[in-house]
């Protein structure tokens, strides 16, 4: 599977870390940047990049980093055709897919252990949305709103 993520300063150490242990696992990562630390980055831009790559690769899932996640979750929502969960623990990585079918999961740099933030990534990306009737049907009112 094909992985897109990116972060700015406040993750750096955890976009790199999860670009080598993903690697490592067999996944096909692209990394949208920051591509070097400089604390006075702003996040937008590499988001922005990332979240449009997951649109437009099919079966593709993204990883959005930053500090909180928070700014990381609103930038990459406002690209057509995300759906971007912000998890700090592997049952919330679990139900933005089970439930939502999310395509990037948004993780605080901040907030946990390089190796808890692995796992919280390795559990959304081993997870398949089941496409239960009810959660579709939820995910399609979203879609719609968002193609009026
Ligand atoms: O999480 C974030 C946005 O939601 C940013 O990574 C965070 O705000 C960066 O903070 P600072 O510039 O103080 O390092």
């Amino acid at each position: 599977m094909r992985v897109h993520i990116a972060t700015d300063h406040a993750a750096f150490e955890l976009k790199e870390y999860l670009v080598s242990r993903l690697k490592e696992d067999g996944f096909e990562v692209v990394d949208h940047g920051a591509h070097a630390y400089d604390p006075e980055d702003d996040y937008p831009p590499f988001i922005i990049a990332c979240a449009e790559a997951v649109v437009a690769d099919e079966g593709a899932l993204g990883v959005v980093l930053g500090g909180s996640g928070n700014g990381e979750q609103i930038a990459a929502n406002k690209v057509r055709g995300v759906r971007a969960a912000l998890a700090c623990n592997v049952d919330l990585a679990r139900l933005a897919r089970e439930h939502n079918n999310a395509n990037i999961v948004a993780l605080g740099g901040r907030m946990q252990s390089l190796e808890e933030g692995y796992d919280i990534v390795r559990t959304f990306l081993d997870t398949d949305f089941p496409g239960e009737a009810r959660h579709q049907r939820r995910i399609d009112l979203i879609s719609e709103y968002e193609n009026r």
